[in-house]
């Protein structure tokens, strides 16, 4: 890691910390992350999905992996460096965004995706956090999660930002499809419009709530794991009504209210791929007048948004070696849930969200808050340090000798370097 100099540390995520950082031979500003476990075979770091996918998936909307470097047995992937995260972004706001802005962050998304989807891999944990962008360019960053379309079911070993969580996942079906990000893709939607999520759930149950809340009860005939809504939240779903998604997103065009309807579909056989997506006509208007922003609920421009928990399935933690998680100690367990039902009252709007109707009792509806509260073994000696390049544009550093484990991909060019410390000395390596 001797030619890069670290700058900041600019993400702490689960599975590693990311700086910005400089290639001192290049200039190039790039993003370093640090894995947070070790690694101490260079197959183990090989078999990481972050690594398997990344060097799969070339797309200018899609995060490029230019270095992985195991050294001390630490490991770092050296990625393309972005300015922003759409988390930050849409944290920042003080204004919402147009939807031509929108329709453009949306396009570059959804193209990123058709690419990933044709590839035969989906990403489990898109969230905005996960979006990176530089001069209104967006990518898909952090492949932790991802997975090849045909690798074989069950999935237990999901972790997933709740949020974002598709219903299927939420209600435990063991054999999930890229439609999941699709779900995720129509709450991220949402969330452009308002800079508030849609479903911000505290816990696993408070996220099927609000779910049903903004959607209505799902029908079971059409969607199996639907009936274990009920049984899961011990309520009379069929009782839930669906809100009206043009009063939550009052700001929204009817083309981008038809297209997060479809997106947050109860069944995933219903919601559109990204291929379709893009042949929706949210993507061909060309003028829009916004709707007359008189509803009960006011947009809130909330710019205290917080972070959804991450939370382990720690009952079901996956026995696997490749996953990044492994090596995770800390869990956070869902909160408990919070569904706060009160009286409709005019003077309360402004910072709740109307959610639906409940119990066919029009005065009474279930909101939450758009505010939700802030939660958001031994060192083994060094043996090798060696990393492999995926761009052939950052100069090869022939310094140090092939180590004996090293491991070299047909499509790749290993890069083998000394052992250095000096990244670690910038002080910002733990
Ligand atoms: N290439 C990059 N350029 C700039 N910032 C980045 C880059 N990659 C990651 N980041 C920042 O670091 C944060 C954490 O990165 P990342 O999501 O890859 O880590 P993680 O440990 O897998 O996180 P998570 O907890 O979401 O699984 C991102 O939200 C982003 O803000």
């Amino acid at each position: 890691m001797e030619k890069y100099r670290s700058i900041e540390e600019i993400g702490d995520g689960t599975c590693g910390t990311v700086y910005k950082a400089i290639n001192l031979e290049t200039s190039e500003i790039v993003a370093v992350k640090k894995m947070k476990r070790k690694y101490y075979v260079w197959e183990e770091c090989m078999n990481l999905r972050e690594v398997k996918s990344l060097q799969k998936l070339n797309h200018p909307n899609i995060i490029k992996l230019k270095e992985v470097v195991r050294e001390n047995n630490e490991l770092f992937f050296i990625f393309e460096y972005m300015e922003h995260n759409l988390y930050d972004i849409m944290r920042e706001r003080q204004r919402p965004f147009t939807e031509e802005e929108i329709r453009g962050l949306m396009t570059q998304l959804l193209q990123g995706l058709v690419h990933m989807h044709r590839s035969q891999y989906f990403h489990r944990d898109l969230k905005p956090e996960n979006l990176l962008v530089t001069n209104n360019t967006i990518k898909i960053a952090d492949f932790g999660l991802a997975r090849e379309v045909s690798s074989a079911p069950p999935f237990t070993d999901y972790v997933s930002t709740r949020w974002y969580r598709a219903p299927e996942v939420l209600l435990q079906s063991s054999s999930y499809t890229p439609a999941i990000d699709m779900w995720a893709v129509g709450a991220i939607l949402a969330e452009l419009f308002t800079l508030c999520p849609l479903f911000p759930g505290e816990s696993e149950i408070d996220q099927l709530y609000k779910i049903c809340c903004v959607l209505g009860a799902p029908d079971w005939t059409l969607f199996r794991e639907a009936r274990n809504v009920a049984r899961l939240m011990d309520i009379g779903y069929a009782e839930i009504m669906p809100a009206n998604l043009s009063d939550l997103i009052p700001n929204a065009s009817s083309e981008a209210i038809n297209l997060i309807k479809q997106l947050c579909s109860w069944d995933p056989l219903r919601r559109p791929t990204a291929e379709q997506c893009l042949q929706h006509p949210f993507f061909y208007v060309n003028t829009w007048i916004p709707r007359q922003l008189g509803d009960p609920l006011q947009l809130k421009m909330d710019n205290t948004r917080s972070q959804p928990n991450l939370e382990l399935d720690l009952w079901d933690f996956s026995s696997k070696t490749d996953d990044c998680f492994l090596g995770l100690t800390l869990a956070v367990n869902p909160s408990i849930s919070n569904i706060e039902m009160v009286r409709k009252t005019r003077s309360r709007n402004q910072d709740l969200l109307f959610c639906s109707d409940y119990e066919d009792e029009a005065q009474h509806s279930v909101f939450w808050s758009l505010l939700p509260p802030d939660h958001h073994g031994n060192q083994a000696p060094v043996e090798s340090s060696l990393s492999l390049t995926f761009s052939s544009t950052i100069p090869h550093s022939t310094m140090g000798v092939p180590q004996s484990g090293g491991y070299r991909m047909p499509s790749l060019q290993p890069n083998f370097l000394t052992m250095s410390s000096h990244f670690q000395q910038q002080g910002h390596c733990r």
